[in-house]
């Protein structure tokens, strides 16, 4: 496997006490798969990001197995880290001017990617090489205007353009896993299409891993070849994306596919699942989704189900034994 988490809980201390915000959480993916992380705002996604690319805050407490390719990262120093973050993975994060350095001009930090590639692999590239790798690169993610925006400082580009930056970084550096966390959330409707429709062409032709944290069930389905969603820190269900999206096997998968809004003029009112997510500070004490499942019935309030395989699927709910 390439990658593989087992049993990972994540808690954060804090002076209103501990809450854990992943447990239980276990993922196996392939070299070259595409999978999507989805969840509503808080149930522990962008964790789950931080968790396996090392960068929890110091307030976090982990416990848990994470292997990269191998490399079990608990055993990693900070140095190792650093080094393992720009080659083997690379994450961009939800605010994407959080991977530029804010002094350094856009020209300065894709040639130190593409340097830093350079000395990973032992490839022996003169500067115009590089220079030229680069200019080739922003095209392909569509930044207009290569030589101009070379000269920019993160701050003096739009939104899209830093996202496409960033992108852009991933490209030079060739990481093997990408960790894209809700990297459209600021963009535009048709630009994040075109970053989607990128980081798909990456995926099938660069053969890079990709896991796609996102609340947007549909663009998950879109990108991803597995999706696995979660609620309250935990994952609910986890199966091939068109499994999931046709035949949803946790209620509250199916609550949030009703959420989705249809073109169909005869369709009622629009769903949207009861009440909200639950607090971390007092989680129910069964099933996590039980307050709002329009299933429940009496073990789902007392005893908490497990993650149990069904079919090619992965499921935690009692409905599905
Ligand atoms: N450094 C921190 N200290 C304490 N609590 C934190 C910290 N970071 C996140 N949390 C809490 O952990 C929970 C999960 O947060 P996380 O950011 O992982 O969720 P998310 O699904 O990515 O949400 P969003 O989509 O809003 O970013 C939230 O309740 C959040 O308030």
């Amino acid at each position: 496997m390439f990658l593989e988490i087992q049993g990972l809980k994540v808690s954060y201390r804090s002076y209103a006490g501990t809450i854990t915000v992943l447990d239980d959480f276990y993922l196996n993916m392939k070299e070259g798969e595409t999978v999507a992380i989805v969840g509503e705002s808080g149930s522990g996604k962008s964790t789950l990001g931080q968790a396996i690319t090392k960068l929890l805050p110091p307030s976090a407490v982990m416990d848990g197995k994470i292997e990269v390719s191998g490399i079990d990262i608990s055993k990693k120093s900070e140095d190792e880290m650093s080094n393992i973050r720009g080659t083997t993975m690379f994450m961009i994060f939800q605010n994407p001017l959080n991977s530029l350095n804010p002094v350094k001009t856009v020209g300065f930090q894709l040639m130190e990617a593409i340097s830093i590639r350079n000395q990973r692999n032992g490839e022996n590239m003169t500067e115009e090489q590089m220079k030229n790798e680069v200019v080739e690169t922003m095209k392909v993610v569509r930044l207009p205007d290569p030589e101009r925006i070379l000269e920019r400082y993160p701050h003096e580009l739009s939104g899209g353009q830093v996202q496409r930056v960033v992108i852009c970084m991933a490209l030079l550096l060739k990481p093997r896993l990408l960790i894209a966390d809700e990297p459209t959330t600021a963009l535009d409707v048709t630009i994040q299409a075109q970053v989607v429709n990128l980081l798909k062409e990456l995926n099938q032709t660069r053969k890079m891993s990709i896991i796609f944290i996102t609340h947007d069930l549909s663009l998950a389905y879109v990108l991803a070849d597995r999706i696995v969603v979660m609620y309250a820190g935990r994952i609910m269900e986890d199966g091939p994306a068109e499994d999931l999206i046709r035949k949803p096997l946790h209620p509250y998968t199916e609550g949030l596919l009703m959420s989705i809004p249809t073109n169909d003029k005869n369709a009622g009112p629009l769903y949207s699942i009861p009440g909200s997510p639950p607090s971390f500070f007092s989680l129910p004490k069964g099933c996590k989704f039980s307050p709002r499942c329009r299933y429940v019935f009496g073990k789902c309030e007392t005893e908490e189900p497990r993650l149990v395989n069904y079919g090619s699927s992965s499921v935690r709910c009692w409905l599905r034994g």
